[in-house]
């Protein structure tokens, strides 16, 4: 008898708009496994140089797939990353890409880490902006 294999499953999106929290939830009630590739690289160190503008560690987008590769070959895992591109198309079953409205997005952020600068905001929108989002009329 042929055995189906759990499904692969990519929740992706611009940071804060609830992946951890979706996917989290969604590997509890499923038995899925639940994977966050921030962590994962953290854990493992795989990181390749470090990005002046921005502050932080630059992802050595390789050594993650290479570390994921035999999991997502298995099936059953929930991969929870802001980015996607790097990842091989045959790995899911499905993507989902999460949205939150803006003013919202710019609360739970600056609720999470105690402010937002000015190119955390240019980041997670992915360009330049003109200026924050306003959070009130
Ligand atoms: N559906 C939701 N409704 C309201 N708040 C949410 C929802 N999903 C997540 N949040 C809140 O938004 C913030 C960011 O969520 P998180 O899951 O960490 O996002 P991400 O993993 O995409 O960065 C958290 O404070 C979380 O509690």
């Amino acid at each position: 008898m042929k055995i189906m294999k759990r499904p692969n499953i990519l929740l992706t999106g611009t940071p804060g708009v609830g992946k951890t929290t979706l996917g989290k939830e969604l590997a509890q009630r499923t038995g899925l496994n639940y994977v966050n590739v921030g962590d994962l690289a953290q854990e493992g160190q795989l990181y390749d140089g470090f990005d002046d503008e921005y502050q932080c560690p630059v992802l050595d987008e390789d050594r993650v797939v290479d570390e994921l590769e035999d999991r997502m070959g298995d099936g059953g895992t929930i991969v929870d990353y802001h980015g996607c591109d790097f990842f091989p198309e045959r790995w899911f079953n499905i993507v989902f890409v999460l949205r939150t409205d803006n003013t919202v997005l710019y609360n739970r952020l600056e609720n999470r880490d105690g402010s937002v600068t000015w190119s955390d905001w240019e980041k997670v929108n992915g360009r330049k902006e003109t200026h924050f989002p306003t959070t009130g009329s």
